[in-house]
């Protein structure tokens, strides 16, 4: 299939292009390199550095490039500062997000893949989380990710796409060989923040709140390993093509690692001692949140190979040693 990857330069949407190449795919990446890296993209794809509002030029790139399906990572994707910003968020996601599908309906594309979050659910009322819990997104950017997802709902039911919306849950981890990874600006996640202080360029690494009612009093999250994130949006695509139904899935791994958990499992890859400061509550912050993954097992057989917490940290340590400046300052 021809495949238009929107964010391909950003940490997902480059796992998934390769991803998406091993399956014999042709793709396409179109990002504005606002947050993205342009070595993140192989040389053999073709990069287009445009920005997802041009709705004309993106439909026209579409239909030059006889497009079937887009697969959608662009977008801004930072609690906080969606929560400082909320202007951009609605901008750059919510008429980002229109802006693409209305050149998508113009162009014909028939699928559609979209990045969702498990923010859309906010503080859930219980854990596991299924993917008919309520959605009650407690910060900006997770409402814009369920704004969208309603889009998707309205475009497919009045113009026939199919589509699939993943609510991913915490992606971390890079690919086995090495060359590329995780490298934002500012990084806010934790894994990678833990691994750049194990390297010593950062001084401690604060832990967020520990009064949570959990175990260690730290906060639980599912970690998924990103290779596995982009396997599945290739199984989620050869779904759609099969006459799959429109639908959204959690993409996790099922179990729950305190941040302490995360630490600890850090020293222990990495061999070295830091520095580890208790810090007060990031505001926001759900006490834990784990997915309930049967769905997409059951509907696709998609299930999670390498998110084994131990190999995520060691593939994700490997980048950071091998790249301490992640891809350098040029995008
Ligand atoms: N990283 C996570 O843990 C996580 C979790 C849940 C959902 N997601 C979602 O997955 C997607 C990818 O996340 P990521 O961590 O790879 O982010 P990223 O910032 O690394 O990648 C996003 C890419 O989109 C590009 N982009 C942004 N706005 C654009 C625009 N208007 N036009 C064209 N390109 C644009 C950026 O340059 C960047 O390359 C996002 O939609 C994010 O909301 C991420
Ligand atoms: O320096 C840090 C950074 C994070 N944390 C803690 O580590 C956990 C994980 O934090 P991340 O920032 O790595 O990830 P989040 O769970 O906040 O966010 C992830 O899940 C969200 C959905 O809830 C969004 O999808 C978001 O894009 C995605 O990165 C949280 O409890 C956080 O408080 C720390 O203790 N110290």
């Amino acid at each position: 299939m021809h495949i238009l990857v929107t964010g391909g330069a950003g940490y997902i949407g480059s796992h998934t292009v390769r991803a998406l190449l091993a399956q014999g795919h042709r793709v396409l990446v179109l990002d504005n390199l606002s947050r993205g890296h342009r070595q993140a993209v192989p040389a053999e794809v073709t990069l287009i550095t445009e920005d997802i509002h041009h709705i004309d030029t993106v439909r026209d790139i579409m239909e030059l490039n006889k497009i079937e399906a887009v697969v959608h990572f662009a977008a801004h994707s930072q609690v906080g500062e969606s929560m400082d910003n909320p202007t951009i968020y609605y901008d750059n996601n919510i008429v980002g997000s229109y802006c693409l599908l209305e050149a998508a309906r113009q162009a014909g594309v028939q699928y559609f893949v979209f990045s969702s979050t498990a923010a859309v659910y906010g503080e859930p009322g219980k854990i596991p989380i299924t993917e008919d819990m309520p959605y009650k997104p407690t910060n900006v950017y997770g409402q814009t990710k369920l704004m969208i997802e309603r889009m998707l709902a309205q475009f497919s039911r009045a113009y026939g796409l199919r589509y699939a919306a993943l609510r991913y849950f915490n992606a971390a981890g890079a690919d086995h060989d090495g060359t590329i990874g995780e490298d934002h600006m500012p990084e806010t996640h934790l894994i990678p923040l833990v691994l750049q202080t194990a390297l010593g360029q950062r001084s401690s690494i604060k832990i967020f709140g520990t009064d949570y009612p959990t175990e260690d009093g730290t906060c639980i999250r599912d970690y998924i390993h990103v290779t596995d994130l982009a396997n599945a949006h290739c199984r989620v695509l050869d779904y759609l093509i099969m006459g799959g139904i429109s639908q959204s899935f959690n993409l996790g791994s099922q179990h729950g690692f305190s941040v302490r958990q995360i630490i600890d499992a850090a020293k222990k890859i990495t061999g070295r001692n830091f520095t580890v400061e208790e810090a007060p509550r990031r505001a926001g912050d759900p006490a834990v949140l784990v997915a309930e993954s049967q769905k997409i097992k059951k509907v696709i057989g998609w299930q999670p190979q390498y998110s084994d917490v131990e190999n995520i940290i060691a593939d994700a340590w490997q980048w950071h040693s091998g790249h301490p400046h992640g891809y350098g300052t040029s995008r």
